[in-house]
């Protein structure tokens, strides 16, 4: 169901008001209706409308000049023209103007609500897209050493250009977040930053989600999807995971990237797309290439200018001011009163090899910072890190489940199964020390086990 919208019509023909403005209500939106572009004018300018569906032809001012008047006063609401004497002429004119639809009357119903329901659906895109660009700018790239001042340089040198950038890196290394940048820094910025993750979408599905489809054109299409190569028009579309794309769709990308021209399925009308393409991958292309499973002809295409993230470990230099920067989000988003890391824990996470990069650090950040009192030490840090968990999980802690997902209890609950355990262990089950080293009651730690499930006599000694 779609949601009740409130929509202008201007007509000079009080019949079209009369049989446009039931058909909207029928379908259940509400629909007010002028018979001028004056009072048009002011209506949009004091209320707010998903929708303002004009005509042409009228005596005094006309659509397309109310048109013009409404994109002047800054009105944002989306306009659709009609005209029952439709020329290209007519139509091409309405479109520089800002129309979104130019539409042949007589109109049916159906081709009204489709169109209102297109117009809907784009303004929603526009305030995600604005929505994004908002959070962006908190979510700036944080760096110190040397390494990614070398890569700062390459992304100030690439943004202004319409290069094609391909982004290398392992998982969590910020592929996103530099693809993000660059949008940011170039003079695509005031348009959309829309991403695809290849590896995440199902290969059926994938040509669809690009070029989008129209309604009835396949089982399951029940209503027209914009592609999000149209989505990115005038501005950057990140494709993750390019490595991933099914060989079919290689083919149709790269008439996309010789051409900026897609069709939707079930459309044989081609649309003009005005898009920088940005991929990355985790994978070898050059391999892929080898083996056939990357087009050779696609890869030249996208590798225009290749950057390449390092992994974590080899810039551990920038650990201190990602930990920094990390922390003060947890501090901000849960109103919590900062504490510190020692110097030591900051040394202990510097040491650690982060398989997840820098999406892991960011996770361990936080979860430290739920596990401390006044400050975060060394030893937290030791516990938490996952090679302590792997030690810990040994026969005798049977389904110990992973850190990295589920609810925050259920985490919480199985760090801390995973603290007692450790601590009873290296106190060779000796409870009593044990729970002093706890700072917790004897009684109060054969407690806490019941409560976690664990039966002391499965622990094993260390
Ligand atoms: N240099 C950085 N400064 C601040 N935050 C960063 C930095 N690099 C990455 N991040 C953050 O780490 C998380 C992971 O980054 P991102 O999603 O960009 O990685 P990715 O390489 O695209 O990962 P994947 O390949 O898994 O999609 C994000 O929350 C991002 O904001």
């Amino acid at each position: 169901m779609s949601m009740k919208a409130n929509i202008l019509i201007v007509d000079d023909e009080a019949n079209t008001l009369a049989s446009l403005s039931r058909a909207f209500r029928l379908a259940g939106h509400e629909a007010t209706v002028c018979d001028n572009a004056a009072r048009a004018l002011e209506l949009a300018r004091t209320q707010t409308f998903d929708m303002i569906l004009s005509d042409v032809v009228m005596p005094r001012r006309d659509g397309l000049a109310l048109l013009a008047d409404l994109k002047a006063a800054g009105v944002t609401a989306p306009v659709v023209m009609m005209s029952g004497q439709a020329h290209i002429d007519m139509a091409v004119r309405a479109t520089r103007l800002g129309a979104l639809d130019f539409l042949e009357k007589p109109l049916s119903t159906e081709k009204l609500l489709v169109t209102l329901e297109n117009a809907l659906k784009l303004t929603r895109l526009e305030s995600e897209n604005r929505e994004l660009r908002t959070r962006v700018g908190k979510h700036e790239l944080v760096w110190t050493g040397d390494t990614m001042r070398r890569i700062m340089a390459q992304i100030e040198r690439v943004a202004a250009s319409e290069s094609r950038v391909c982004i290398y890196g392992e998982t969590g290394t910020g592929k996103e977040l530099v693809a993000r940048t660059l949008h940011e820094k170039s003079h695509r910025s005031a348009g959309p930053f829309v991403t695809l993750n290849c590896a995440a979408v199902p290969a059926e599905l994938i040509e669809s989600e690009l070029f989008g489809h129209e309604k009835g054109s396949f089982t399951g299409a029940a209503q027209r999807h914009i592609g999000k190569f149209e989505q990115a028009h005038r501005g950057t579309l990140f494709l993750d995971e390019i490595g991933d794309m099914p060989a079919t769709m290689q083919a149709k990308m790269l008439r996309v990237l010789e051409e900026s021209v897609v069709e939707r399925i079930g459309s044989d009308k081609p649309v003009h797309v005005d898009v920088r393409v940005i991929v990355a991958t985790h994978r070898n292309l050059d391999q892929q290439v080898q083996t056939g499973a990357f087009r050779r002809d696609l890869y030249h295409r996208v590798i225009v200018f290749p950057i390449e993230l390092p992994p974590l470990r080899s810039r551990s230099e920038d650990i201190p001011l990602l930990v920094e920067h990390f922390a003060q989000q947890v501090f901000a988003q849960n109103g919590w009163k900062p504490i510190p890391f020692t110097t030591d824990a900051i040394a202990a996470l510097q040491k650690y090899t982060w398989p997840g990069n820098i999406r892991e650090l960011r996770n361990m950040v936080e979860r430290l910072l739920l596990l401390s009192g006044t400050e975060v030490d060394a030893e937290t840090v030791r516990l938490a890190l996952p090679s302590i968990n792997a030690h810990s999980a040994a026969p005798g802690n049977i389904n110990m489940p992973a850190l990295d997902q589920g609810p925050l209890a259920e985490r919480v609950a199985s760090f801390e199964k995973a603290t007692v355990l450790a601590e009873i262990r290296r106190q060779h089950r000796n409870i009593t020390k044990a729970a002093a080293a706890l700072g917790l009651e004897r009684s109060h730690l054969y407690k806490k086990c019941q409560q976690l499930g664990i039966d002391l006599r499965d622990v094993p000694a260390e």
